[in-house]
């Protein structure tokens, strides 16, 4: 069974954790476009009434189209859950995510929620997390200077040799950018032994705007397997 199958059976899953009345927060990406079509679906079926914060302008496409009422961030005084997706998943729920360039926007709704529920396919589980490049969200004024303090920082942090590269877009000749207006740096790792370091080094840097490590946010994390789902907890 392919990743799509077990990334849609996670965000059927999701859906548990939603309630009527709640504000929830959307997360990014091909699994979350999945739960909030879902959660459209459950919307226009008069079955759930909730109101939903995107964290990326695609995201809020989506959910329009989907039928989900949403609500601008600023008129939320709490985020009772945060759905997202993720790029990697350990065993400790620490996260890479960004993979689609939302981190930023995702890390506020996640760190504003009462709870962060994730949802994967099986291939996310890692052991130990930086196969996957880390993104690391620039300012774009003075970002060739930010890539090499950012290298420092990771070297300083554990990582042995990364590799810094910006994203690129379209005919790769323009840096990518992101919904708030910033570049993206990836950084392959390998490896991130200690993702605490990674993060108080990183978000030390002046020109860093933030970075896709997660670290001690998500408390559930569902993962779509081929006949079934596995929800863990913390
Ligand atoms: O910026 C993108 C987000 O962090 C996504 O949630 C992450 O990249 C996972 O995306 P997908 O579900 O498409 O693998």
């Amino acid at each position: 069974m392919s990743a799509q199958s077990q990334k849609a059976r996670a965000a059927e899953a999701a859906l548990e954790y939603i309630e009527d009345g709640m504000i929830v927060g959307l997360g990014s990406g091909s699994t979350a476009a999945l739960f909030v079509k879902a959660l459209g679906r459950r919307c226009a079926a008069g079955d759930l009434s909730i109101k939903g914060i995107p964290t990326s302008r695609e995201t809020e496409q989506i959910a329009l189209e989907a039928g989900v009422p949403l609500i601008p961030i600023e008129q939320a005084d709490r985020i009772d859950v945060a759905v997202d997706g993720a790029d990697e998943v350990d065993g400790g729920f620490r996260l890479i995510k960004g993979g689609g360039g939302c981190l930023l926007r995702e890390k506020i709704i996640a760190d504003a929620a009462d709870l962060m529920v994730v949802l994967v396919d099986e291939t996310k589980l890692v052991e130990t997390l930086g196969a996957f490049p880390l993104p690391v969200e620039v300012d774009p004024f003075g970002w060739t200077i930010t890539a090499k303090k950012v290298f420092d920082a990771l070297r300083r942090a554990g990582v042995e040799r990364p590799l810094v590269d910006i994203r690129r877009q379209g005919d790769r000749s323009e840096p990518f950018i992101t919904d708030g207006g910033h570049y993206i740096l990836d950084c392959a790792c390998g490896a991130i032994e200690d993702a605490y370091s990674v993060d108080a080094e990183l978000l030390a840097i002046p020109g860093v705007v933030d970075h896709g490590l997660f670290i001690d946010q998500a408390r559930v994390v569902i993962v779509g397997e081929d006949d079934d789902v596995k929800v863990m907890e913390l």
